[in-house]
């Protein structure tokens, strides 16, 4: 498989053709060094195979950005440390060198002062017109903080630097956003400037360390990322940059403009491997190894891109937060094992978006690298799991490699529960990869799954378990809307599942994800349809990455979005609702209730007078949440028994 030969980049080897590319995780200490999470994180993608591991955004300086920094030599001890762990595992150790696009010195000396109004205000300017304002003066100094860390980080032993060539320097190289008229703007030439002045700085600091270079392309869209080059500019800047001794290309989608969505699509917002076109016509302009990156998922997927020779490398980004052992089980042959990302950048973009660090909704262990771990248990117990949506088979599949025997009982026919219907809105079928994993795991720990089966009290207890774990989920809810029980009054779930089938003008109750998505669906099915929300928002919970295509797609159908509205009756040919002092009526065919879930209950009576140990998890636990919840508590419920 070409995936898994070595190749030569540069003066170093990399054992196979998959890379963890830049990316911020949160996890490092405020300032900036590597702690104890962020080193397990690292370790723990190094031990599941990949070959180089590329830390996102390191800065030079010490900047209020989230990120790892190497500003200085007190530093340089834990690279070190990450490195080495990293060398154990024959993985190269990258850092990607980063500026902001603001005036770090001043920013600092306001938050000093305490003056944070002036210090948000300035942050928000410069991060309009920094590249246009900075002086020669401070690029100068900037280079020289990048020339410094690049010493500290090869003397940490840090294999390879990769140039962050967005941000601010690929923001300098943009024809969109660079405005000077110096020696650093206007021709081709001078906006790529600065970027061949890192690339020599960093020669000058560390001759021996390999570099790659993070190349940003604008792709046709010019709205779809504006800090980079367009393809015929990029084409000749690889050319230069190969020629100035840079070792690799990492070709990925510009950045920088306000939608993190546009380097980090969500499910069905991009097709997959959505760079190779571009990443092509690098390669075939260099005779350096070329990586690309952006939504490729299956190792399929990857080995066609270097057959095809569209790439030499490929990046698995949000792939490896899913499934670290992502290398070891493609070695072992084990690919259907894989546990894929959905692409839903719940637990991972948004999660940095909001300050939070990095997660994956799948995968529990991860932000808790070898802290979450599953162990053997010491007894063999029989556990009864009664429920197979997300919580009950993490639940079971822990459990079984924890040793124990595990019965799961699930009344539908298949496995998946609420994810069957989470993912029939547009975009979305992308989440079956989770009912996929799990539903495949649970054949391959030998699961006895009873399927078909609803369980009671009497029958869990047939079972004589040790342990049992109630996983029943949720159910819409019916609100008490007066007329709410009438024949064209359909529930969403039913509607998603396609048991009922609305027509003509539909009116959508509850504005929330559900509500949001089942609006999107019979948009696109030809429904006429209007979203009545007592908030102010609507499909406020949804990721700030798919929003803007979830309203593209209202616009595109003309859906009518009613904030603040509340729905006091509903009748056959209309419904009534509260505007503010207003009392308005919406002509309707149907009406689909979408107002939320609540958690399933399960009496556990006979059980707990038997004296045995009883969990809920998962959307039946306390309320109706999400996959995360889900998943978390199903691995830590069954961990710890
Ligand atoms: C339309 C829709 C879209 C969603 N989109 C997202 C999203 O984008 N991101 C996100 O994070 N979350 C989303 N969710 C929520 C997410 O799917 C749930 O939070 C998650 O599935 C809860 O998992 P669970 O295992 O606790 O419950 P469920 O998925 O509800 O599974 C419970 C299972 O128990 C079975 N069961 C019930 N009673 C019994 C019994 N007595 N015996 C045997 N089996 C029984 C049910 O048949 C079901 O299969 C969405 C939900 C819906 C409805
Ligand atoms: C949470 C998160 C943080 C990221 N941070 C960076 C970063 O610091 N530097 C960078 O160049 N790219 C960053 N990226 C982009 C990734 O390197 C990668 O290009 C992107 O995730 C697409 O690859 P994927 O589809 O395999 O996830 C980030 C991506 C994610 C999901
Ligand atoms: S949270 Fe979603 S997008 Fe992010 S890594 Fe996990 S499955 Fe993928």
């Amino acid at each position: 498989m070409l995936l898994l030969e070595p190749i030569k980049v540069g003066k170093i080897t990399l054992k196979n053709r998959i890379m963890f590319p830049p990316m911020t995780t949160g996890y490092e200490e405020r300032d900036g060094s590597i702690g104890q999470q962020s080193f397990n994180f690292y370790k723990r993608l190094a031990q599941g195979g990949v070959s180089y591991i590329v830390l996102g955004d390191v800065a030079p300086v010490n900047t209020v950005s989230p990120t790892p920094k190497l500003f200085h030599d007190g530093q340089i001890e834990a690279f070190a440390k990450l490195a080495n762990a990293l060398h154990s595992y024959d993985c190269k150790l990258g850092i990607q060198i980063f500026h902001p696009e603001y005036d770090v010195d001043a920013l600092a000396e306001m938050f000093k002062k305490g003056d944070m109004q002036a210090a948000r205000a300035k942050l928000h300017h410069d991060m309009l017109h920094y590249i246009d304002e900075v002086t020669e003066e401070q690029l100068s100094a900037i280079l020289e903080k990048i020339g410094a860390c690049v010493k500290r980080a090869y003397q940490a032993g840090v294999d390879v630097v990769e140039v962050h060539g967005d941000r601010l320097v690929g923001a300098l190289c943009s024809p969109i956003l660079n405005h000077r008229e110096d020696q650093y703007g206007g021709s081709f030439e001078n906006r790529t400037r600065f970027a061949l002045m890192v690339v020599k700085t960093i020669k000058a600091n560390a001759p021996d360390i390999c570099i790659d270079y993070k190349l940003p392309i604008i792709t046709e869209n010019p709205l779809r990322g504006k800090g980079g080059l367009k393809i015929d500019e990029a084409i000749s800047l690889a050319k230069i940059l190969e020629e100035a001794g840079v070792d690799m290309i990492h070709v990925g989608q510009a950045n920088h403009t306000g939608n993190m969505n546009d380097t980090i699509p969500a499910m069905g917002t991009q097709p997959y491997c959505f760079m190779s076109k571009y990443t092509k016509q690098i390669k075939e302009a260099v005779h350096i190894p070329v990586s690309s990156v952006g939504r490729i998922l299956t190792p399929e997927n990857g080995e066609a891109m270097i057959e095809n020779g569209v790439c030499d490398i490929i990046g698995l980004g949000r792939s490896l937060l899913t499934d670290p052992d992502y290398v070891r089980k493609l070695e072992k042959g084990e690919a259907h094992r894989i546990r894929h990302c959905m692409m839903c950048n719940k637990g991972c973009t948004d999660a940095i978006q909001n300050r939070k660090f990095l997660s994956c909704v799948l995968n529990a262990e991860n932000g808790y690298e070898y802290e979450r771990v599953i162990t053997s248990a010491t007894t063999k117990k029989k556990v009864v799991i009664v429920g197979g949506g997300p919580a009950g088979m993490e639940a079971a599949r822990v459990a079984r490699l924890k040793g124990h025997d595990v019965v799961l009982f699930e009344k539908e026919t298949t496995l998946g529960g609420q994810l069957n219907i989470a993912s029939v809105p547009p975009r979305k079928s992308e989440m079956t990869r989770g009912i996929h994993y799990l539903t495949n795991e649970m054949k391959e720990l030998n699961v006895d799954l009873r399927l078909g089966k609803e369980a009671s009290p009497n029958c869990i207890m047939e079972e004589n378990p040790d342990h049992v774990i109630i996983a029943v989920g949720a159910y819409n809810i019916v609100p008490p809307i007066d007329g709410s029980k009438q024949p064209h009054v359909l529930d969403a779930w039913k509607v998603l599942n396609h048991e009922q089938l609305p027509s003509g003008e539909v009116v959508v109750i509850g504005g929330g994800l559900v509500g949001a998505e089942t609006a999107e669906l019979l948009a696109e099915m030809g429904c006429h349809v209007t979203i009545v929300e007592m908030l102010d928002e609507i499909a406020k919970e949804e990721s700030s990455t798919v929003r803007p295509t979830m309203f593209e797609t209202f616009g595109k159908h003309h859906v009518t979005l009613l904030t603040q509205t509340k729905v006091t009756q509903i009748n056959p040919t209309h419904i009534k609702a509260q505007k503010a002092d207003e009392e308005i009526t919406i002509p309707c065919d149907y009406v689909v209730l979408a107002v939320g879930a609540k958690s399933q209950t399960f009496d556990i009576t006979p059980l707990i007078e038997k004296g045995i140990d009883v969990h809920f998890i998962g959307d039946c636990h306390e309320k109706a949440s999400d996959i995360n919840h889900a998943i978390e508590e199903g691995y830590l419920i069954a961990n710890s028994l």
